[in-house]
């Protein structure tokens, strides 16, 4: 089987999440989810969620599916790099993903949300494409979407082609080669303590010279930015004119007419380069002449991350078999 959904961004002007369609339960109920690959439970805006925390969220009623069962004396409670919580209890449910579907997908349904999911009406939930060794259910973890449907997948991967404010695709169990020019190339993955973790071959700021300095980092479709280390993002900032690491909007802002370098990041031989427009991430507030960059630094994170604004840049293949890979291609 196979799978294809569109990666929806969740604001038309600047990329800060991308949500997917899935359906839960018999009839269907349609949510819009964010996929993340920083993270490693499914859990949803429910009929369980306090109607105070609902915002215009579409919401999961297990008790209007045929198909759902109390998984009993579960709960889960997670806090996410931001800061924003969630938790409740569990059900099992058929889900579906761009037609390749799981009986009885483990279903988290939120009983408690922080203000900031509350807030984002966009989001109905998250589904964690981390490895399940992170999934927050007691007393027994359970599997994310992806390893359910593992053996039911021609190849066990799964692939993002996310966009510049525009939609993208997730597929389940392909390599679409439409998507990607040149060769993929593949790197090892540290699965512990269950992020895509890899080792970027280097980079290089604006037309500067190739420093072949290794990172270590995260593959996450969940977190909007990159976030490396003090060193590589002074040396970028250093290129922007009137550019401040602002203690008052937590990283490095810059005015919104500077002119900005492209970023280029190295996977093994491969160089990818993030164009000038995605490294302006949006005006600090509504209408301000200060733009926050899409490149911060990872010093108060304890991880680099290549976010969103990298990932756009490339086809990227997860590869889920033993052992993991990275794939990454120029598009
Ligand atoms: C707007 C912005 C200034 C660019 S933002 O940074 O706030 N963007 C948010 C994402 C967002 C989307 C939509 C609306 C609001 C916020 C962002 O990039 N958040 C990162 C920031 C970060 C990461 N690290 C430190 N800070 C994050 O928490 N991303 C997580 C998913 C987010 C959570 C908020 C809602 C949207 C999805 C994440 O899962 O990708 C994660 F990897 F960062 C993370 O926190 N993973 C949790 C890992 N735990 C480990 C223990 O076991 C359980 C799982």
């Amino acid at each position: 089987d196979t799978g294809s959904a569109a990666a929806v961004p969740i604001d038309p002007r600047f990329d800060i999440a991308y949500v997917t369609p899935v359906t839960i339960g018999t009839p269907p109920q349609t949510l819009q989810l964010d996929f993340d690959t920083g993270s490693s439970d499914l859990w949803v805006f429910s009929s369980h969620t306090p109607t105070s925390q609902i915002r215009g969220q579409e919401i999961y009623t297990p008790d209007k599916s045929t198909t759902s069962k109390l998984l009993d004396g579960h709960t889960w409670s997670i806090t996410y790099g931001d800061g924003s919580a969630s938790r409740g209890n569990v059900y099992t449910d058929n889900f579906t993903v761009g037609g390749l579907a799981v009986a009885s997908q483990a279903i988290q349904c939120a009983q408690q949300v922080s203000s900031s999911f509350t807030t984002e009406e966009s989001i109905d939930g998250l589904l964690g494409l981390g490895f399940s060794t992170l999934n927050t259910v007691n007393p027994a973890s359970q599997l994310t979407f992806f390893d359910n449907a593992k053996s039911k997948l021609g190849s066990p991967v799964f692939t993002a082609d996310l966009k510049n404010k525009q939609a993208g695709t997730y597929d389940f169990g392909f390599i679409d080669k439409a998507k990607y020019t040149g060769e993929i190339t593949y790197v090892p993955v540290n699965p512990d303590p269950g992020y895509w973790t890899f080792t970027s071959s280097g980079y290089a700021v604006g037309s500067g010279n190739f420093s072949g300095s290794p990172i270590t980092g995260i593959a996450d479709t969940g977190t909007s930015l990159v976030y490396l280390p003090t060193a590589i993002v002074t040396a970028y900032y250093r290129q922007v004119q009137g550019a401040t690491n602002s203690r008052n909007y937590g990283g490095y802002v810059f005015p919104c007419s500077a002119t900005l370098p492209p970023f280029t990041f190295g996977v093994g031989e491969t160089k990818f380069t993030i164009p000038a427009s995605y490294m302006s991430y949006a005006p600090v507030t509504d209408g301000s002449s200060t733009c926050f960059g899409g490149l911060q630094s990872s010093s108060g994170i304890g991880v680099n991350i290549w976010g969103d604004v990298a990932l756009k840049a490339a086809f990227v293949v997860f590869n889920g078999a033993n052992p993991p890979t990275l794939g990454w291609a120029t598009k």
